[in-house]
């Protein structure tokens, strides 16, 4: 019935889809070459045939379908023109099958199954731009590969597009077919072609606009096309035209889909299947409660090497048990990277800088210097003069090159300046409670220099405005006595303004004088420092008055309480001088018949009392006297031993109150002992000094002093009547009734003294042991009242002008190192200075 309409187009759309596709199947399976297996359904039949031939085929179909006259097409069997079978009845061959007009709808509109997306686009461009007859021709000239660009109009460039947007489009819905895809996909190419045509038509009316979005949209739906125009496959096939200008203008937009046409890659793929994770990622918490954990534990991490407990958390012990145990450093590390601490007001000064007047009051001594010479074999050691005197050798007062030389602190400062943090060796720090300080980088031999105090040199009137007017309202000064009574003002200086104090300190402030000049220092104590320790000093701090005393938070054993001076050196540590006077005052204690020496001996070795055995009444009563004599001893111990605390006391308390003065005192409390047993104190004069040598010919007077003042006491206890002169040196007791009795002593308690037995008596008075025991002395000495008034007289005076020898003794001796010059000023002058050695 189609078959009869003239127009084979006609026929064709006459035709049911089946039939179509069933007279199109025996048409290909009669045409298709041996290679092609028999097709089992339509789909199947189009799978096989390569696109070329399935193109022959359907161009030669429509070719015989225009040639073949309408009396063919009435019988309803078509036959085969040459065929020749047919004649005979029999079935017409397949080659005669072959003429019947039709053409595949699938193919033409290049949406057969596994049709290769590369004909699909070429079979697109035949479609749009031509008739039918014209796309087999074509198809059948050229492969679609081979065809060279042809310049085109803007229309052209617009059209291309959507033929890329269509091919793209069906490719991607031949991606998508099912199991109905025949029907669905024919739908589909349909729906396609419509739509572009109509795109297309929208498009050659004017649209601009259609055009970029068209290019933008083709160019995001493929990968493989790049976002670029030069890079894009639609403008490799063609030269650029006025289109490629205008779409330049559009650069913007598309640099923008540049990131998101990026192929993203999986960070794991590369990177491995634990990437981002850290090494104690624990997998029973979720990525959040990780990242925080990590987070908080990188607070705590230091930055420089990773400890070894990351390599394992517990080691195994080396006993052949085999226990664990957990990793312990063998001594504490500390992370030296500078951590920078930022000090507000603080401004740095290098060097000292003289302010106001005191440049013009500064004096040079000139006198003041001091040579070495020292052997390069020593190298400037403990020995070297230089040293000793606290003054730094250079080429002028030492012969050793400073290769060989070791007393040159400041040089080597210099040189450490320009060194890393790490040679500089110091950093500020934050303390608990006592602002900033300063601790080390690295180690510091005993006694090596780590840091200058250097600041504003200031006279003393600057210093006190300036505590009245600056730092009236600070809690933290930094001020430092310095030479010629000026002051160092650190507020503006080095580092060590920040060294706080410590009653056990670990560094010394010494004043060091470099190339003539004085200069205040920090040097490493005896112990030496270790790297990370805190460097403290000892401030000696005078805090002027009591309401500026502040509460001192060193936090060690002996520490003082409050920022305050440093106590007195203990006896042991006492110089030489000291520890003589205090082994003349024993001595003299001893002469004078303290109870001292013997409570001391009797307390060591205790007398032991003899007790008698028996029962008798002889016995009973032995015993008892020997009772009654032990506890009168141990009486009178016990009260020698008492009077010696508190005239000790006394003395410590007089030695307060008038430090480095001779003074004459008397104390009441020395007991002797009197013939009959009683206790009965006697009124001494003795002489306190209390002073300690530091130049040289200070010892000298002190012995001097010691010596007049061993005279004097000799005197004053012969005048005392001291018993203890040896019988054979013992003055004739005197008859006369117009004896007078000594102020001091009891009737029977003064010896008879003659001048020779005064005489006799201060010459040998030093060597005697005395024997204290009462019953070794028979006679009980006495007194001749004008002899003794005579005696008295003179050794009184004997007495003043002493004293006034030992005022007149000078009084220039500090607390210092004997030999060591040191000149600090007197603490009571100058407001709250700390104060150097
Ligand atoms: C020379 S500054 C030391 C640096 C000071 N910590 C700072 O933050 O600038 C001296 C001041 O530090 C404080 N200081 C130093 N050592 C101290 C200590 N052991 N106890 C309490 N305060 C101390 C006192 O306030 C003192 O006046």
């Amino acid at each position: 019935m189609a078959e009869r309409d003239g127009s084979p187009l006609s026929t064709s759309s006459m035709l049911s889809n089946n039939a179509v596709q069933h007279t199109s199947a025996r048409a290909t399976s009669s045409a298709s070459p041996p290679i092609s297996t028999p097709p089992t359904s339509l789909d199947d039949g189009a799978s096989v045939m390569s696109e070329i031939t399935k193109l022959e085929q359907t161009t030669e179909l429509y070719e015989e379908a225009s040639a073949t006259p309408l009396a063919d097409a009435q019988d309803s069997t078509p036959l085969p023109a040459h065929d020749t079978s047919n004649s005979e009845g029999r079935r017409p061959s397949r080659s005669s099958r072959k003429s019947v007009i039709t053409y595949n709808v699938q193919i033409l509109a290049g949406t057969a199954i596994h049709t290769p997306t590369k004909y699909l686009e070429k079979h697109h461009t035949n479609v749009l731009h031509g008739s039918l007859e014209e796309l087999a021709t074509k198809s059948n000239d050229t492969p679609a590969k081979k065809r060279t660009p042809k310049p085109k109009v803007n229309a052209t460039g617009a059209i291309d597009s959507a033929e890329e947007q269509l091919a793209a489009e069906t490719a991607q819905a031949l991606r998508r077919r099912t199991s109905s895809r025949g029907t669905d996909l024919r739908k589909e190419a349909l729906r396609n072609l419509t739509g572009v045509g109509e795109a297309v038509a929208t498009s050659l009316a004017g649209g601009k606009s259609f055009v970029s979005k068209g290019l933008r949209r083709s160019a995001s739906d493929s990968h493989l096309k790049s976002a670029t125009s030069s890079a894009s496959p639609s403008s490799s096939r063609r030269p650029r035209t006025t289109t490629d200008t205008a779409d330049e203008d559009d650069t913007d937009a598309t640099s923008e889909q540049k990131e998101y046409l990026k192929p993203k890659t999986k960070a794991w793929l590369k990177q491995g299947l634990y990437v981002g994770q850290h090494r104690d990622f624990d997998a029973r918490l979720s990525e959040t409660q990780n990242r925080a954990k990590k987070r908080s534990r990188m607070k705590k991490e230091s930055g420089v090497l990773p400890l070894p407990m990351f390599a394992g958390g517990r080691l195994l012990n080396e006993d052949p048990r085999h226990v664990y145990r957990h990793f312990k450093l063998p001594f504490d590390t500390y992370n030296p990277l500078p951590r920078k601490v930022k000090v507000d007001g603080w401004v740095k000064l290098s060097k000292n800088r003289f302010i106001g007047d005191a440049s013009a009051l500064w004096k040079r001594d000139k006198q003041d210097s001091s040579q070495c010479y020292c052997d390069p074999e020593d190298g400037c050691g403990e020995a070297c003069h230089n040293r000793i005197m606290a003054y730094e050798c250079d080429s002028t007062n030492c012969r050793l090159t400073p290769e060989e030389c070791g007393n040159r602190p400041f040089a080597e400062l210099k040189r450490r300046g320009k060194g890393n943090g790490y040679d500089y060796g110091v950093e500020v720090m934050e303390t608990e409670g006592r602002g900033y300080g300063v601790r080390a980088m690295r180690t510091f031999q005993p006694h090596q220099i780590i840091v200058e105090y250097a600041g504003e040199i200031i006279t003393q009137s600057e210093c006190e405005r300036r505590m009245k007017q600056i730092y009236k309202k600070d809690k933290c000064y930094y001020l430092m006595s310095f030479d010629n009574k000026m002051i160092i003002d650190a507020t503006r200086g080095t580092i060590a303004r920040f060294v706080n104090h410590s009653c056990e300190p670990n560094c010394e402030m010494i004043k060091w004088t470099f190339g003539g000049e004085p200069r205040m220092a920090l040097f490493a104590g005896s112990r030496g420092v270790m790297t990370g320790e805190e460097l403290t000093y000892d401030y000696n701090f005078d805090p002027f008055s009591q309401k500026n005393i502040q509460e001192c938070r060193c936090g060690t054993e002996s520490c003082r309480g409050v920022l305050g001076p440093k106590p007195k050196k203990p006896v042991e540590e006492r110089s030489i001088a000291s520890a003589f006077i205090a082994g003349t005052k024993r001595k003299l204690q001893d002469f004078l018949g303290s109870g001292r020496a013997r409570s001391e001996s009797n307390a060591d070795s205790p007398k032991k009392r003899k007790i008698y055995m028996g029962n008798s009444a002889t016995t009973k009563v032995k015993n008892l006297d020997a009772a009654t004599k032990a506890a009168h001893e141990q009486a009178e111990v016990d009260a020698a031993e008492h009077s010696r605390q508190i005239a000790s006391r006394e003395d410590r308390a007089l030695k307060r109150s008038s430090a480095l003065t001779a003074s004459k005192r008397l104390r009441p409390t020395i007991m002797r002992r009197t013939v009959k047993g009683s206790l009965k104190s006697t009124r001494t004069t003795t002489v306190s000094l209390q002073r300690k040598v530091v130049k040289p010919g200070a010892l000298k007077a002190v012995n001097k002093s010691a010596r007049m003042h061993a005279a004097a006491r000799r005197i004053n206890s012969a005048m005392n009547g001291r018993k203890g002169l040896a019988p054979s040196k013992r003055p004739s007791t005197p008859t006369s009734d117009s004896d007078v009795k000594d102020d001091d002593s009891d009737e029977d308690t003064s010896p008879n003294i003659t001048p020779a037995s005064l005489r006799s008596a201060s010459k040998d008075g030093r060597k005697r042991v005395f024997n204290f025991d009462s019953d070794s002395q028979a006679t009980p000495p006495r007194l001749n009242a004008k002899r003794g008034e005579a005696t008295r007289a003179t050794a009184v005076n004997k007495i003043r002008s002493t004293q006034q020898k030992l005022a007149s003794t000078p009084r220039s001796l500090h607390d210092t190192g004997a030999g060591v010059k040191k000149s600090f000023h007197p603490a009571q002058s100058r407001p709250r200075t700390m104060r150097g050695r």
